[in-house]
């Protein structure tokens, strides 16, 4: 069992037994059968058996734990503790193993029986005893694409494209772990944050680091609207069976948004069955909430107790050095020129919503693209003027967008929500899908929906193409900006 930490090789139960050696026998007592799970940017994820464990560890081991890791690591360490009920089965039946299996009784004398129960580790990414989803053979890249696709996934969003920071360390620390451990490092996982935080794409992320690393497994990202939606259609259709099939046979899911659960009973009643279905099989959950789930007040109490069992980890806005390394990053994977005053320019203004601060950089490269320059700090001064400091801007409704839209355009909101697709009603139409998506906090189902019932994808596609054109296209810039200054003015004005 060895992980990889700063370029380090690290056995992972070297370093925990190390660790417990330097507590007191009293303090021991909280640590039988805890299970170290992966190391990443100094994080340690221990699993104990329930959750009493976990608060006295927690609570009178943490810090002698964590001093004699950080000693022992060279660097700050961080001990976060899961919960996983079957850790003292493993441990008793692993010494079971070590006792009965011919290979146990081949061992040399200087073995270590600690580490018996574990087969060696095929791929060196994981703790290999963790069980994992069946993995049967290669897949050529046209089966992995398919998975994707049959994901859902969104392919920009990938742990590689993750900048990580203080305000997101533990939440990307925590994702990795669940998608080299599903079902075993803490199950569910929950990433909370405000909107534009980097929530949705961890969770793709992990979806494709499962499907990377174990490319049978079958893997489905669904936004929680979707899944009300699909409830409510199978209701309607009397096709419930089919969707529990759907939902169900799955090694791990990916739910976005669960607060749109909130006031949907019978969607509510269709997710637990699901949640425990997939729980009792140890598949992994993952979910995304606004809140933390105790304060989704008007879930089902049952739902939001489970919703507590695993791990909630919380995503806060970053701060202006992982703001200015996101817009590099954005900057060189899009192919942007910006100068560095320029991105740091925009992470100043932008301070709390990386859809935001990505739509900035785009804005100011987009325009000096136009005008066949390059972007510098005085043109990005000029475009992005209308950026004001956190708390002026005044909220904006998906009305007003399609309102002014349709104004600006000359159609009706009725067309703009049909299913005509004439070319310029179809540009019309995404070039307000997107001012959704860059205006606004809503998501890309909902946005879908306002906009007679389409489905995110389309939202998406929505986004990319006019960000696109307004980087080739004078017009569609023109326009694009020409209408947010429209919106805005009207949203100060009422
Ligand atoms: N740490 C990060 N590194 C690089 N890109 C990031 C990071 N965090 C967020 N982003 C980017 O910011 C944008 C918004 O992120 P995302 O959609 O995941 O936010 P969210 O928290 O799910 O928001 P919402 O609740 O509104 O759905 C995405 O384009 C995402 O790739």
């Amino acid at each position: 069992m060895s992980d990889v930490d700063h370029g380090q090789n690290i056995d992972l139960r070297d370093l925990w037994d190390q660790a417990v050696s330097t507590l007191s026998p009293g303090a021991k007592v909280w640590v039988y059968g805890a299970k170290p799970l992966s190391l990443h940017d100094g994080i340690l994820i221990v699993a104990v058996q329930d959750d009493l464990t976990r608060a006295q560890l927690e609570s009178r081991v943490r810090p002698a734990l964590e001093q004699a890791l950080t000693s022992r690591l060279g660097r700050d360490a961080r001990l976060v503790v899961t919960i996983d009920p079957t850790v003292l089965d493993d441990l008793e039946t692993n010494l079971q193993v070590d006792k009965d299996t011919p290979a146990s009784a081949e061992l040399d004398e200087d073995d270590d029986l600690d580490e018996t129960d574990e087969p060696a580790d095929r791929d060196g990414l994981t703790p290999s005893w963790v069980s994992r989803p069946a993995a049967v053979g290669p897949v050529s890249s046209e089966q992995h694409r398919n998975s994707i696709a049959e994901a859902r996934l969104n392919p920009r969003y990938q742990f590689e494209n993750f900048v990580i920071g203080s305000s997101n360390r533990f939440a990307h620390a925590a994702a990795v772990a669940a998608a080299e451990a599903p079902g075993k490092a803490y199950n569910p996982l929950v990433i909370h944050g405000d909107s534009g935080l980097g929530k949705t794409h961890l969770l793709h992320a992990i979806g494709h680091y499962v499907l990377n690393l174990y490319p049978s497994s079958r893997v489905r990202y669904v936004s929680s609207e979707e899944f009300v939606n699909d409830v409510i259609n199978a209701i309607g259709e009397n096709r419930t069976p089919a969707l529990r099939r759907k939902y169900r046979e799955i090694d791990v899911l990916l739910v976005d948004d669960i607060q749109f659960l909130e006031r949907k009973e019978s969607t509510q009643e269709e997710f637990f069955h699901t949640f425990n279905a997939l729980h009792n099989e140890n598949k992994q959950i993952v979910m995304t909430s606004d809140r933390p789930p105790q304060e989704l007040k008007t879930l089902e109490e049952r739902l939001r107790n489970r919703f507590t069992w695993g791990l909630q980890t919380e995503m806060l806005p970053p701060d202006l050095e992982t703001r200015i390394a996101i817009l590099r990053k954005k900057a060189s994977n899009e192919k942007l020129t910006a100068p560095a005053d320029v991105l740091e320019f925009i992470a100043s203004k932008v301070q709390t919503n990386i859809r935001e601060l990505e739509g900035a950089l785009i804005r100011a490269t987009a325009f000096a693209n136009l005008n066949g320059t390059t972007v510098d700090l005085q043109l990005a001064q000029i475009v992005l003027k209308d950026l004001v400091a956190e708390g002026e801007e005044p909220e904006i409704s998906i009305g007003l967008i399609m309102a002014q839209t349709a104004a600006y355009s000359e159609f009706t909101i009725e067309e703009l929500c049909s299913t005509n697709r004439s070319r310029d009603l179809v540009l019309a139409r995404q070039i307000a899908m997107y001012l959704c998506r860059e205006l606004t906090e809503l998501s890309l189902p909902k946005i879908g929906q306002e906009f007679g019932n389409r489905d995110h994808t389309t939202v998406m596609h929505a986004e990319r193409k006019i960000r696109k054109l307004m980087a080739e296209k004078h017009a569609v810039y023109n326009q694009v900006t020409e209408l947010t200054a429209r919106i805005k003015q009207q949203a100060r004005q009422s």
